[in-house]
């Protein structure tokens, strides 16, 4: 059995999760995986930090209020977020990032990562910036550091799709892929058949845990863009950037649209995709598209995504499962631990 230290940057509804499920589940996990966890930090721009290299207490730190400098009410808390000493100084042998994914340059979330890797900490996140945007620079990092740089919930939260892609399709040739992968707008358009407005439809997604910070990423398609970028580019060994895919989103829909494709037995669907033609080339975008309830992606509903790999040797293989909510893409860190686990275990 290991113990991992392991530090949380950014403490919303992801890694407040993973803090829950640590509090509700590390002793099963001892006999189930052979790990546990112990916290020896967190640190939030809005809470502030605190940090205890004899570990902290799970249960409590889960139970938080959400207000601002929240951990100076802890013993040794401050109500200031000391990334970097959090990241460098806690002790910690893996870094959990989640923190807000920034679609432009990936900062500051990449930051906390290089600093992680560089300090010889093995890091797990959830956000999709330093992974769309600067992949490469942070495997090759973790490489040389000869640690483990994991992010499955970037793309379909806690849904294995990146590791089970790379770990089982090898050889059955991938040569492009379609799928919903946004929770918010699938969640939203879903609501908008019900008969709920764009508006309250959008607010309850917030409420619900699975919008980011700023929802507009989620509407106007560039959360799905990212995912496109970050999928591409592992499975289909892609080079693409954002500008590189056409993006556009669900804002333009009206309730009329809506419902118009209801009356015509179809359904509006914002569907991110990417193909790999015969020269090599790969292009892609996102787009709403109008599906015939007959196609496999249109039953897919409310926060639920789904992805479907074009193969040459098995045709379609499609995953379905959740695509946002806070201890949904919790798992998703735990997965990658129970990675870096099997990782450092071999050696
Ligand atoms: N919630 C989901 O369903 C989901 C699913 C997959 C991926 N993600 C990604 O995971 C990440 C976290 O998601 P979340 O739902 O927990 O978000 P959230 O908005 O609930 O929490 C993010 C937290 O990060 C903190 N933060 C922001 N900038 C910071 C900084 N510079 N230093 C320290 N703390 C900082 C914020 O104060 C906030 O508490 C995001 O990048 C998101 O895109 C979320
Ligand atoms: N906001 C994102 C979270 C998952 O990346 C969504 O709704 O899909």
């Amino acid at each position: 059995m290991t113990e991992y230290k392991i530090a949380l940057v950014g403490f919303g509804g992801v890694n407040r999760g993973l803090a829950q499920l640590i509090a509700e589940r590390n002793q099963s996990w001892r006999k189930e995986l052979g790990l546990s966890l112990k916290i020896v930090g967190v640190t939030d721009l809005f809470l502030g930090s605190i940090m205890a290299r004899d570990g902290l207490d799970a249960a409590e730190l889960a139970k938080l209020p959400s207000s601002k400098g929240a951990f100076a009410q802890l013993p040794g808390g401050s109500a200031e977020a000391f990334n970097e000493t959090i990241i460098k100084q806690s002790g910690a042998d893996i870094i959990a990032e989640a923190t807000f994914t920034n679609p432009v340059d990936g900062e500051p979330a990449t930051t906390f990562c290089r600093w992680a890797l560089e300090g010889g900490k093995h890091v797990v996140t959830t956000n999709k910036g330093p992974i769309a945007l600067h992949a490469d620079e942070l495997k090759a990092l973790a490489k040389r550091n000869g640690v483990c740089f994991e992010y499955e919930g970037s793309v379909m939260s806690g849904t294995p799709v990146i590791r089970m892609a790379r770990e089982t399709l090898p050889g059955a040739v991938i040569t492009g892929f379609e799928g919903i992968l946004n929770g918010t707008s699938n969640y939203v358009l879903t609501r908008m058949e019900e008969g709920l407005s764009f508006a309250d439809a959008v607010r309850k997604a917030q409420e619900l845990g699975y919008a980011e910070a700023d929802p507009t990423a989620d509407v106007e398609g560039h959360d799905v863009r990212l995912k496109v970028v970050i999928l591409a580019n592992e499975l289909l060994d892609a080079k693409l950037t954002v500008n590189d895919v056409n993006c556009s989103g669900i804002t333009s829909l009206s309730p009329a649209d809506i419902e118009r494709a209801q009356q015509s037995g179809e359904r509006w669907k914002l569907i991110g995709s990417a193909t790999r033609n015969a020269a090599g080339a790969v292009s892609a975008s996102v787009e709403a598209r109008l599906l015939d309830n007959s196609h496999p992606l249109a039953g897919i509903s409310g926060a639920t995504n789904a992805v479907s790999f074009n193969t040459e040797l098995l045709g379609a293989v499609t995953v379905s499962g959740p695509g946002a909510g806070r201890i949904e893409t919790a798992f998703a860190l735990l997965s990658d631990i129970v990675a870096i686990h099997k990782s450092v275990s071999k050696k």
